[in-house]
C-alpha cells in the first residue's frame, strides 16, 4: 500500500500548495485524480514518486516511511508517465528504452529479454521496437513509458493527464490498455481533467481543493452527491446528467451505457 500521511508541501516560498493530505492507495485500485488547474495534482504525484519531498508528514510504502528514498529507488515499484513522455526517453530505440529499467534492476539477459518482449506485446509496440522514440507520436511515446514500467514489473503506474490533446480513438486505446493492466493487478493513478474518464474508467476518484483532499469516493458518489462540482473545477458528464434526468433510469457512466438503457426502455435497438 502507498500512503500519504498528513502531508504538507510548498515549493520553498512558504505559500502552501498542499496541506494535511491523507490518502491510502491499495494495490489493484484504479484512481482518477482531479481538481482545478493549479490545485496541486501533479505535486501530489511528484511527492509519491520522490521527485519532491514533503515539508511535513510522510510518504509510506507498505508501512515504511520512504520520504528520503530517491525517485530512482521508487521506480522499482512505481512507474511514471509524464505529461511530455519524450522527456523521460534517452535510448536510441524503443526496445533499448524499455530494456533500460530491467537492466538497472540487474535482471539476467534472458529475463530482461522476456520482460521487454512481454511489455512491447501488451502495449502493442512490437512493430515499433526499432523505432527512434522522439519520432513517435504522443500516444506511442506514452505507451513506451508504460511499457518501461511493465518491463520492470512495477506495482503502480502514475500518469499525468495522459489523454489531453488526444483524439477519441487514441484516448480509447490508452484507456483500454490501462483497464487491461488494472485487470491484471496493476494499480493505476491518473491525473485527468476529463470527466468522462473519471466516470467511465476510474473506480475511485480523489479531488484536490483548497490545498487538501476535497473528495475521496466513487465516481457515482462524486457526480450524484456533490453539489460543489463546479467549485472543485469539475463538471457532471453528459451521460450522468441524462441518466439522472430520465425517471427510473439507473446511473449511467458513459453514453454507450445510457444509449443501451434508453433503447431497452423504448423497445428500440442499436443500429
Ligand atoms: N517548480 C515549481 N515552483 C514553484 N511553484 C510551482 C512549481 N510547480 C508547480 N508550482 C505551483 O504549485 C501549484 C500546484 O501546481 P501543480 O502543477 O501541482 O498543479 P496541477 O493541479 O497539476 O495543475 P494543472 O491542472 O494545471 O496541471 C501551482 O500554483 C503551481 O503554479
Amino acid at each position: 500500500m502507498l500512503e500519504m500521511r498528513d502531508v504538507s508541501f510548498d515549493y520553498g516560498s512558504g505559500v502552501p500548495v498542499l496541506e494535511h493530505i491523507n490518502v491510502q492507495i491499495e494495490e489493484g485500485e484504479f484512481i482518477g485524480l482531479g481538481g482545478r488547474n493549479g490545485c496541486g495534482k501533479t505535486t501530489v504525484t511528484r511527492l509519491l514518486m520522490g521527485l519532491e519531498k514533503p515539508a511535513a508528514g510522510d510518504i509510506m510504502y507498505n508501512g515504511k516511511v520512504i520520504n528520503h528514498e530517491e525517485a530512482a529507488v521508487r521506480s522499482h515499484f512505481m512507474g511514471y508517465v509524464f505529461q511530455r513522455p519524450e522527456r523521460q526517453m534517452f535510448r536510441p530505440t524503443v526496445q533499448a528504452e524499455v530494456a533500460y529499467g530491467p537492466q538497472q534492476l540487474g535482471m539476467s539477459r534472458a529475463d530482461a529479454d522476456d520482460a521487454v518482449r512481454e511489455a512491447l506485446e501488451s502495449t502493442d509496440l512490437t512493430s515499433l521496437a526499432d523505432a527512434y522514440p522522439p519520432n513517435l507520436n504522443r500516444g506511442e511515446k506514452q505507451r513506451v513509458a508504460i511499457a518501461s514500467a511493465i518491463a520492470m514489473h512495477t506495482q503502480y503506474i502514475i500518469l499525468d493527464e495522459p489523454t489531453s490533446g488526444q483524439d477519441s480513438a487514441d484516448k480509447q486505446m490508452l484507456m483500454e490498455l490501462l483497464t487491461a493492466l488494472n485487470q491484471k493487478g496493476m494499480t493505476i493513478l491518473l491525473i485527468t481533467h476529463d470527466m468522462d474518464i473519471l466516470a467511465q474508467y476510474c473506480k475511485r476518484v480523489l479531488v484536490i481543493g483548497n490545498h487538501t483532499k476535497a473528495f475521496d469516493g466513487t465516481p457515482e458518489e462524486l457526480f450524484t452527491q456533490r453539489e460543489d462540482l463546479y467549485g472543485l473545477g469539475l463538471s457532471r458528464p453528459e451521460a450522468v446528467t441524462l441518466s439522472l434526468a430520465v425517471p427510473g433510469m439507473k446511473y449511467c457512466c458513459s453514453m454507450k451505457e445510457f444509449t443501451a438503457e434508453i433503447l431497452t426502455k423504448l423497445g428500440g435497438k442499436s443500429v
